[in-house]
């Protein structure tokens, strides 16, 4: 590598940590002031895991609950430690099944996005960009989202660095990369969609689903998982939120992994499971669009 001006171009290369490879050519120099730097990887952390963990838990848990009728039969073939978690309720909704009728029971079944309100008090959906051009955006529906709250995950499928991305990757615009190199493809379409449909049916133990895939349908089972539409921030619209990376702990509850949107491309490495969540910066109120950062530095 020859001195110089050059050298030091490849030095600034190697430190960029590039979170969505097309807009690396065609906008960075467009938007210098969007840039994150972040003093090395371990710092890049708003909220600790355990915090993260734990609103994911208590997340998936209400929504496990809410649709108990479908989950009671699938705890029936769980360890007795899980099933005797949900003892009170599998009594209570036997109790549920002989008094109501089916009819009468659907209709209280609460959409995922209000017991994403009634567990963290605000819901979070797409809509078009308030940007123009933009496409779609995600927006806070109701409520509001403190500061250092986890407001969305990115869904898709988690590659590491050396697994073959080439031709999912070809016009992509949903790949994200994190600072250690796994991409997670969080594209809802295309070639995209059946390597992740393939890797969750591949997963599946019997009825106990390890990853939901219903983020690539319009019925999203897990009301966080639309991260992958969060727009760039831009010189007058800042970031509102960041992105955070978290593996999920070997002990997570088997049955609320139906509830995780990312699945691992290959068996081969038994890494805990990347997923991605985006924190916000400060309070966002009802109405805004989320903004994150495309662009990481780490020095
Ligand atoms: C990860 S996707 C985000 C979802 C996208 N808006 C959509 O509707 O599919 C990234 C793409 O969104 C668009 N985008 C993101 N931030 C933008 C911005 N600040 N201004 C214009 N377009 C943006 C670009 O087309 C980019 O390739």
């Amino acid at each position: 590598m020859p001195g110089g001006p050059l050298q030091s171009l490849w030095r600034r290369w190697c430190r960029y940590k590039y979170r969505f490879v097309p807009w690396i050519a065609l906008n960075l120099n467009n938007n210098p002031r969007t840039l994150r730097y972040v003093p090395e990887e371990s710092k890049d952390k708003i909220i600790s895991d355990e915090d993260v963990l734990g609103t994911l838990l208590k997340v998936f848990q209400a929504l496990f609950v809410n649709d108990f009728n479908k989950q009671s039969d699938l705890l029936t073939m769980l360890p007795e430690p899980v099933k005797s978690k949900y003892q009170h309720l599998l009594g209570f909704e036997h109790h549920r099944m002989n008094l109501l009728e089916n009819k009468y029971q659907q209709q209280n079944i609460s959409k995922p996005e209000d017991i994403l309100y009634n567990t963290l008090c605000f819901s979070v959906a797409r809509g078009t960009s308030s940007l123009i051009s933009a496409g779609r955006g995600v927006f806070v529906t109701k409520g509001l989202v403190p500061r250092g709250t986890v407001v969305s995950m990115y869904p898709g499928t988690v590659y590491q660095k050396y697994e073959p991305i080439f031709f999912q990757s070809i016009g992509n615009p949903f790949i994200f990369r994190c600072l250690d190199g796994v991409l997670i493809d969080g594209n809802d379409k295309g070639i995209s969609k059946v390597v992740y449909r393939s890797c969750n049916g591949r997963d599946q133990l019997g009825p106990l689903k390890m990853s939901d895939s219903s983020w690539l349908t319009s019925e999203i089972h897990n009301p966080l998982a639309i991260g992958q539409y969060v727009n760039n921030c831009s010189n007058n619209r800042a970031a509102n939120v960041c992105y955070q990376e978290f593996d999920v702990p070997a002990d997570f509850p088997i049955e609320l992994k139906q509830y995780l949107p990312n699945i691992a491309y290959s068996t081969e490495k038994h890494s805990p499971l990347r997923c991605v969540v985006l924190v916000a910066l400060r309070d966002i109120k009802q109405g805004e669009e989320l903004f994150s950062n495309y662009y990481t530095i780490v020095s």
